[in-house]
């Protein structure tokens, strides 16, 4: 199912770069000091998702700007003996705004499941995080044909629990996981087909008023080059963005129009 973008209905852009384990404190300080006037925008929402140790220096750097800082992981309790995690209200106690869960390399290399994804997401809510849910099909699973079978799957079970008011405020990010670092960007019909795949599962899920609202996300190699494109999908609301927001070009794809 795909819907025309209506005027009165139009989404707001939101494009997220999602940092990885890239950047020290200061250098993630001088990199948004050099970025801000470049993503300074009015009609995207943007967000920086900084390695955890970062958020400080970021949260600094970025005060006064249109820059909201992101998390790339958080926990789903909020304090206890779970060495080496980070809670949700030690996030917001920082300022965090949003946080990105079960991004395909958590899931791969740290064995998050869709019910821990869910958990988080739940939490993420509960201290008023927005959660970037992330999800995308194997390359042999798309040579299967089983792609949109296996992104709703994912997506049902992020959201079970989740109310549609909540739902209505969340991210979801497609990353198909062989575009992802790869430079092999999916192509714009390859893109907007499987969004407009999500955006009819949260209409079942919920309704059309929630499938309208929420923000769906592309990412995987996106690039100066290929946003624009992609972006002007009808179900394609921005990009999470991995190595190209690390450079000037992240400026470009924010003001992508
Ligand atoms: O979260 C971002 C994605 O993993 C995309 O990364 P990439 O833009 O480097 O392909």
């Amino acid at each position: 199912m795909s819907r025309k973008k209506d005027i009165s209905l139009m989404r707001k852009t939101i494009v997220a770069g999602n940092w990885k384990m890239n950047k020290t404190p200061s250098e993630a300080k001088a990199l948004i000091e050099e970025l801000k006037p470049l993503v300074a925008s009015e009609t995207s929402d943007v967000v920086f998702c900084v390695p955890a140790i970062d958020i400080p220096a970021a949260i600094e750097a970025a005060a006064g700007s249109n820059i909201a800082i992101g998390a790339e992981n958080m926990y789903f309790e909020e304090s206890g003996a779970y060495t080496g995690e980070i809670a949700p209200n030690m996030l917001t106690d920082l300022g965090v705004k949003y946080v990105i869960l079960g991004h395909s390399e958590r899931r791969e290399y740290f064995a998050e499941t869709d019910e821990t994804v869910n958990k988080k997401v739940l939490k993420a809510f509960e201290h008023g995080i927005t959660p970037i849910v992330c999800c995308g099909e194997t390359l042999a699973q798309r040579e299967q044909g089983v792609t949109i079978d296996f992104v709703r799957q994912q997506i049902k079970i992020a959201f079970q629990g989740v109310s549609a008011d909540q739902a209505k405020t969340a991210v979801i990010a497609y990353e198909p996981i062989w575009a992802i670092g790869t430079g092999k960007v999916a192509t714009t019909e390859q893109a907007q087909e499987v969004c407009a795949a999500i955006r009819a599962c949260i209409a079942e899920v919920y309704d059309e008023a929630t499938a309208e609202a929420i923000r769906i996300q592309y990412g995987g190699s996106v690039s100066a080059a290929s946003a624009p494109e992609l972006f002007a999908q009808p179900d394609i609301d921005g990009g999470l963005v991995g190595g190209a927001s690390l450079k000037p070009d992240f400026g470009k794809i924010v003001n992508y129009k």
